[in-house]
């Protein structure tokens, strides 16, 4: 599949040391893994959760599913080893944790030859460095790393995330100028199902990709969140059937419910179509 055509609605972390959470997501509809080696595994259970983790993916299972590796950072005691050891991993990707600027993302790619990096973006110093370490030649994504960013930050929780905007925004304009895939940052409250809705729309709405998840409960409500509803497949189908019209009438500008429909609008409604396409193929196995 066509890397740039793949959804990326739903990105599962799961504990790298937990053995149960590794089989389990092989059977989740999620269309990308984050298998972390970093903050979901104890200081004691590193070296441990290298070795499980290699393992599992060695085994296989995951489907369609794009598995990432998150490593620790290079300025950890673990992060060389876990570096060395992705490149032997079975993994499409390895996620680096709190990138500063694309001089961190040098350093990895020294270690990991040319497979493609993403980056946890969730310090100070990487939005302001952003457009910098999204046009590293190696770069492939972006997550959110929203708790890291609060705490750095020393922000409050609100439901409409104020206080992230400028480093959302930030990020945003950094992945789309260079073409990137970029997720959302983690709803902490797993149990929380209409708090979770209503994030997933706010990040729909601004442009993400899809959303990082922390557990199972969560994928359903991503997915629909970020895959085309009903409604914009069908208004995308109109807008340019209408448009083709009005072309073979020598007309630049179409009206589908009151309001214009020009060829930019039609660029929107093919790629909604073809999303729509792709995550059916997807469900269809
Ligand atoms: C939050 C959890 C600790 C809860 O775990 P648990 O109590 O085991 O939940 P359940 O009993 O409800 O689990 C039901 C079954 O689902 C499996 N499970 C749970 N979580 C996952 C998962 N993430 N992936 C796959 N499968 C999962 C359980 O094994 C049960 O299966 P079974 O027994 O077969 O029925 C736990 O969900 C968890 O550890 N989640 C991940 C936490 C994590 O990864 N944190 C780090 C990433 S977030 C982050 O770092 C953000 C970023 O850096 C930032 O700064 O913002
Ligand atoms: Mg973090």
């Amino acid at each position: 599949m066509d890397p740039r055509q793949r959804p990326y609605r739903s990105v599962l972390y799961i504990p790298g040391s937990r053995d149960r959470a590794l089989d389990k997501a092989r059977t989740l509809p999620v269309d990308a893994i984050i298998f972390d080696l970093e903050d979901a595994v104890a200081a004691d259970e590193k070296a441990n959760a290298r070795e499980t983790l290699k393992a599992a993916l060695a085994e296989g299972g995951y489907g369609e599913r794009v598995k990432i590796v998150r490593i620790n950072g290079l300025d950890t005691e673990w992060g060389r080893a876990d570096a060395e050891a992705v490149r032997e991993m079975n993994a499409d990707a390895v996620l680096l944790p709190k990138v500063g600027s694309a001089a961190d993302v040098d350093a990895l790619a020294a270690i990991t030859g040319d497979m493609p990096i993403w980056a946890m973006m969730e310090t100070p110093q990487g939005m302001l460095n952003a457009a910098g370490i999204a046009a590293h030649p190696l770069m492939a994504g972006f997550v959110m790393g929203t708790n890291d960013l609060a705490k750095d930050l020393q922000t409050r929780f609100r439901p409409d995330r104020l206080p992230l905007m400028t480093s959302l925004g930030l990020c945003l304009l950094a992945a789309k100028a260079e073409g990137l895939i970029i997720v959302d940052g983690v709803y902490n409250a797993f149990k929380d199902e209409d708090g979770l809705a209503a994030e997933c729309e706010q990040g729909r709405d601004m442009g993400f990709d899809g959303k990082t998840l922390i557990h199972p409960a969560q994928v359903n409500i991503t997915n629909a969140a970020f895959a085309p509803s009903d409604a914009e497949i069908d208004l995308a189908r109109r807008q340019i059937a209408a448009f083709e019209e009005t072309e073979a009438q020598g007309q630049g500008v179409a009206v589908v419910d009151g309001k214009i429909v020009e060829n930019l609008h039609v660029v929107t409604a093919r790629e909604i179509l073809a999303k729509a396409e792709v995550i059916l193929a997807l469900q269809a196995g």
